[in-house]
């Protein structure tokens, strides 16, 4: 029974997929069903939680994927910096914006890129009290900052947004942009590409490795 439901459902996001694979600039696509987009299961989606569905584990990333969607964010970003639409720097968020920076860098022709390394965890007492704090490990060139006017910050993912917040108190001026965005976070990115649902986990392809899975309908 439940068998037959997961099937159904990858039936429908498959033919969904082109349009969610490559959304058009300018697009949002919700993705609250991520399997049927990633070929590979990871260790956390062989661990068996009867009380979900696979889709509802992941959403995984190929490094293909994340060309083309760092690729889409630098042409959606070309030509809007404050200088006749020109970019000063670009500073990369260590060290899931680093990627992405560097693709974006390599598109627009910007020769600058800098880094700040923030480091996130979570504080507070009991599981009700936890809390997301970052901390500012390495702060870029900071005359080249200033307050951030013409700095393009990257980063891979914006999810809490606390990310990002600490970084703009520091660079009101700068624009911020991730390749993805969970609704929470939104509201601390300027420009970002693929909007992923808030209870999704993104699995970058630096984080992965290719593994043997079972067959869907399993072993003889
Ligand atoms: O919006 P937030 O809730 O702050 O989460 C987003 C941040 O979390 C991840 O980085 P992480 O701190 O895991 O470190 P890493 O980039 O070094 O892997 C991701 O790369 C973003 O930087
Ligand atoms: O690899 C990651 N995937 C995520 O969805 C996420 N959210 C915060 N930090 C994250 N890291
Ligand atoms: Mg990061």
């Amino acid at each position: 029974m439940c068998k037959l439901t997961i099937r159904v459902a990858r039936e429908r996001l498959v033919a969904k997929s082109p349009d969610v694979l490559t959304p058009p600039l300018g697009s949002l696509a919700y993705l609250n069903n991520a399997t049927a987009l990633s070929p590979i299961r990871t260790a956390a989606m062989t661990t068996k939680d009867e009380s979900r569905l696979p889709h509802e584990k992941g959403f995984h990333i190929s490094w293909d994927q994340i060309h083309r969607d760092s690729r889409a964010l630098a042409w959606r970003l070309d030509g809007k910096g404050p200088d006749n639409g020109g970019w000063k720097a670009i500073v990369a968020i260590t060290r899931g914006g680093m990627a992405p920076a560097m693709i974006v860098a390599r598109e627009l022709d910007i020769r600058t890129v800098d880094t700040i390394s923030v480091i996130s965890y979570y504080s507070g007492g009991g599981a009700a009290d936890k809390r997301r704090e970052a901390k500012v490990l390495k702060s870029p060139d900071a005359a080249m900052m200033g307050d951030g006017t013409g700095i393009l910050v990257i980063d891979d993912l914006v999810d809490s947004g606390k990310t990002l917040e600490l970084v703009r108190a520091q660079y009101p001026n700068a624009h911020f942009a991730t390749v993805y965005a969970k609704p929470e976070g939104e509201p601390q990115v300027d420009t970002f590409i693929t909007g992923v649902s808030q209870d999704t986990w993104i699995f970058f392809p630096w984080d992965m490795a290719l593994q043997y899975v079972e067959p869907y309908r399993g072993k003889d």
